[in-house]
């Protein structure tokens, strides 16, 4: 649901496009089909996923890139046929197939450069929608781009070759990278072209705007929007979901994320 004070013509969000890459296997997560298939309440993890964007101020649409024999995809999301829905084939890694959604964007769809497109794992289902629009009002008029992010709790050990401690590491300033993830569509194209070539492994995309020297701002996120990962998350994001709805019946909240933690 939109926020009250925002419709979804709002001025303050410029345009922007979603894309989700949706072609990976889930091997740690060591299901017999792809974490992305799996029931997360009465919906899949994918449809759950693409449901926290619907209606955010600014969005035109969505790619998803999926492994090239997913059939069952697009069918989990006819229900979606409203919104401007597309997909196209994913790679053999993660930014591979991040890579062929920004290509399908700026080729097929003639998308423009300066259009903002934030990437966003499909296997994130509990990412606030409040947070996304944070994110895109936090990077509007700069050109490095930005993502969210939280800062690391824990006191971080760094193990020896026989995983005893040999140092604590200094956790000032440092930062778990979650997703979405906002740039500019040319200068995000144009950083894992170049990556790629420089043969740089990018585990996100700040990692290729880093290697051609911009600074994406981190804005802050909530721990909450975890990745499926291991099979222990599933049940977990079960279990913030349900929370997530609850107090957002609670409070009468129009939007998720507005009541749920104070900064
Ligand atoms: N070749 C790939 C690999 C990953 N992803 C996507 O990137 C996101 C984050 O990746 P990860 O959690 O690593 O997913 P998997 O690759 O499916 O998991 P694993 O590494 O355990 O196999 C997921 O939405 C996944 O579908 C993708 O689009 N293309
Ligand atoms: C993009 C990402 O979700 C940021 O945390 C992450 O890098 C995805 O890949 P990973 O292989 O699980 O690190």
């Amino acid at each position: 649901m939109i926020p009250p004070h925002l419709s979804p013509n709002d001025s303050i969000i410029d345009d922007w496009w979603l894309v989700l890459p949706a072609a990976g296997m889930g091997r740690r997560m060591g299901a017999d089909q792809p974490k992305q298939h799996l029931k997360v309440d009465q919906r899949t993890l994918v449809e759950v996923t693409l449901s926290r964007f619907i209606g955010l101020p600014g969005l035109k649409g969505a790619v998803l890139a999926l492994a090239p024999n997913d059939e069952l995809t697009p069918k989990l999301l006819a229900s979606f046929s409203a919104f401007p829905l597309h997909f196209t084939a994913g790679g053999a890694t993660r930014s591979d197939s991040v890579l062929a959604a920004l290509n399908y964007l700026s080729g097929q769809l003639a998308v423009d450069w300066q259009h903002w497109v934030l990437v966003h794992d499909a296997a994130r289902p509990c990412v606030r929608p409040a947070d996304v629009h944070k994110l895109l009002e936090a990077v509007r008029g700069s050109n490095a781009g930005g993502l969210l992010a939280v800062p690391v709790r824990d006191t971080l050990k760094q193990a020896d070759e026989r995983n005893r401690v040999s140092m604590t590491v200094p956790r000032d300033g440092v930062f778990h990278a979650l997703t979405p993830q906002a740039f500019r569509l040319g200068a995000l194209a144009d950083a894992m072209d170049r990556a790629h070539q420089d043969g740089v492994t990018l585990t996100d995309e700040s990692s290729a705007m880093e290697h051609v020297g911009m600074k994406p701002l981190l804005v802050k996120g909530h721990a909450d929007n975890l990745k499926i990962t291991h099979p222990d998350d599933l049940p977990l994001a079960r279990l913030i979901l349900q929370a997530q709805s609850a107090i957002q019946a609670a409070t009468q909240s129009a939007w998720i994320g507005d009541k749920l933690t104070p900064e």
